[in-house]
C-alpha cells in the first residue's frame, strides 16, 4: 500500500470508493465525514494527519439552466428524482450538460487549499442502468451511448478509462494525476527525498545545468521503487522531468470558466469548506495544546 496517507473529508462512500480507486497506487485514503458548518464529531483524525486533506465537491449543470442545480444537485435530486431532473428541461430543447468535480487539496493548517477541477461534457436523458449512485443514471457521456451507471462504475486501470469529472480529473488524463502527484512531491520534502532521491537543493543544482552522477544512480532506484508501486516507469519518467523542469503548474483559475457556468460558485464552496476542515483542525489543535499546558 501507498505511504502516502491523506484524509478524505466525506461522507459519500461511492465517491471514497471512486477516488481510491483512481489514487489507489499512489495515496492511501482514509476518510472522515464532517457536516459542515455544523460540525460533527471530532476531527482527531484529520489533526493527527497534520490536516492533509482532501474535499470534493461535485456539481451536476444543465445548460439550459445556465449552469443550475450546479451544486445544488443533491438538493433537486433528493426532492425531484431523476424523473423530476429530467422534467425540469422538458421545455428546452437543449439537454446538454456537464458534470463538474471540483477537489480541494490542503497540506496542513495555515496553508491555503489548492482547487483542483475536472469536467465531463455529456447530456440529461431518461433514467437508465443501477440507481445506487446519485444522478448517473441520468447523465450520459459524450461519446458513450451508455450512462454512466450503464458503464464502468470506478476508475479501471486495466480498461484505462472510467467516468465522470473524477476520473477527467486524475485517471483519464494523466495531467491531472501528474499535477496532483507532482504537487505532493514539491510540498513534502521528506516524502519527495524518499521517492525521488532529490531533495531541492540538488534540485535547485540540477535545475541550473550541474548534473552528477549520484543523482542518476538514486534517480535510478527511485524509479525501482516506485514502479513496485504500479507506477510505470514511463509515466514516472514524465513525472519526474515535469518535477525537475518545474514544469507542473497548480491551475489556482479555470481556463473552463465562463460566466454562465458555475465553475466559480462550485471553487468558492469547495474551497471555503476546506477552509473551515482547516480552520476547526487548527482550533483542535490549539486547544489540546491548551489542554496538555494545563
Ligand atoms: O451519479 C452520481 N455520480 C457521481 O459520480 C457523483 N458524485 C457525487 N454525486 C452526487 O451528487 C451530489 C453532490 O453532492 P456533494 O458533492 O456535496 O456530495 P456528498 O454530500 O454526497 O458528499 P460529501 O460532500 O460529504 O463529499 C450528491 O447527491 C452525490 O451523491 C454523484 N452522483
Ligand atoms: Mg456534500
Amino acid at each position: 500500500m501507498a505511504s502516502r496517507k491523506l484524509v478524505f473529508v466525506t461522507g459519500n462512500k461511492k465517491k471514497l470508493e471512486e477516488v481510491q480507486a483512481i489514487l489507489g497506487t499512489f495515496v492511501e485514503l482514509t476518510s472522515q465525514s464532517l457536516d459542515l458548518p455544523e460540525i460533527q464529531g471530532t476531527p482527531d483524525e484529520i489533526s493527527a494527519n497534520k490536516c492533509k486533506i482532501i474535499t470534493e465537491d461535485t456539481c451536476l449543470c444543465f445548460n439550459a439552466l445556465k449552469g443550475l442545480p450546479g451544486p445544488y444537485i443533491k438538493w433537486f435530486l433528493g426532492k425531484l428524482g431523476h424523473d423530476g431532473l429530467n422534467r425540469m428541461l422538458a421545455g428546452f430543447e437543449d439537454k446538454s450538460a456537464y458534470a463538474l468535480c471540483t477537489f480541494a487539496y490542503s497540506i496542513g493548517p495555515g496553508s491555503e487549499p489548492i482547487l483542483f477541477e475536472g469536467r465531463t461534457e455529456g447530456k440529461i436523458v431518461p433514467p437508465r442502468g443501477p440507481t445506487d449512485f446519485g444522478w448517473d443514471p441520468i447523465f450520459q457521456p459524450d461519446g458513450f451511448e451508455e450512462t454512466n451507471s450503464q458503464d464502468y462504475k470506478i476508475w479501471d486501470p486495466k480498461l484505462g478509462r472510467g467516468k465522470v469529472g473524477r476520473t477527467n480529473f486524475i485517471g483519464l488524463n494523466w495531467k491531472g494525476k501528474e499535477e496532483f502527484s507532482g504537487f505532493w512531491l514539491l510540498n513534502h520534502e521528506d516524502e519527495r527525498k524518499k521517492e525521488t532521491g532529490v531533495n531541492s537543493e540538488q534540485q535547485k543544482i540540477d535545475n541550473d545545468g550541474v548534473s552528477n552522477g549520484k543523482n542518476e544512480r538514486k534517480s535510478k532506484k527511485s524509479k525501482k521503487k516506485l514502479n513496485d508501486d504500479k507506477i510505470s516507469s514511463e509515466k514516472l519518467e514524465k513525472l519526474e522531468s515535469l518535477i525537475e523542469k518545474s514544469e507542473i503548474t497548480i491551475p489556482k483559475e479555470s481556463s473552463i470558466a465562463t460566466k454562465t457556468d458555475m465553475t466559480g460558485h462550485a471553487r468558492e464552496s469547495t474551497l471555503k469548506e476546506a477552509q473551515n476542515i482547516i480552520n476547526k483542525a487548527e482550533l483542535d489543535n490549539s486547544k489540546n495544546s491548551g489542554r496538555i499546558q494545563e
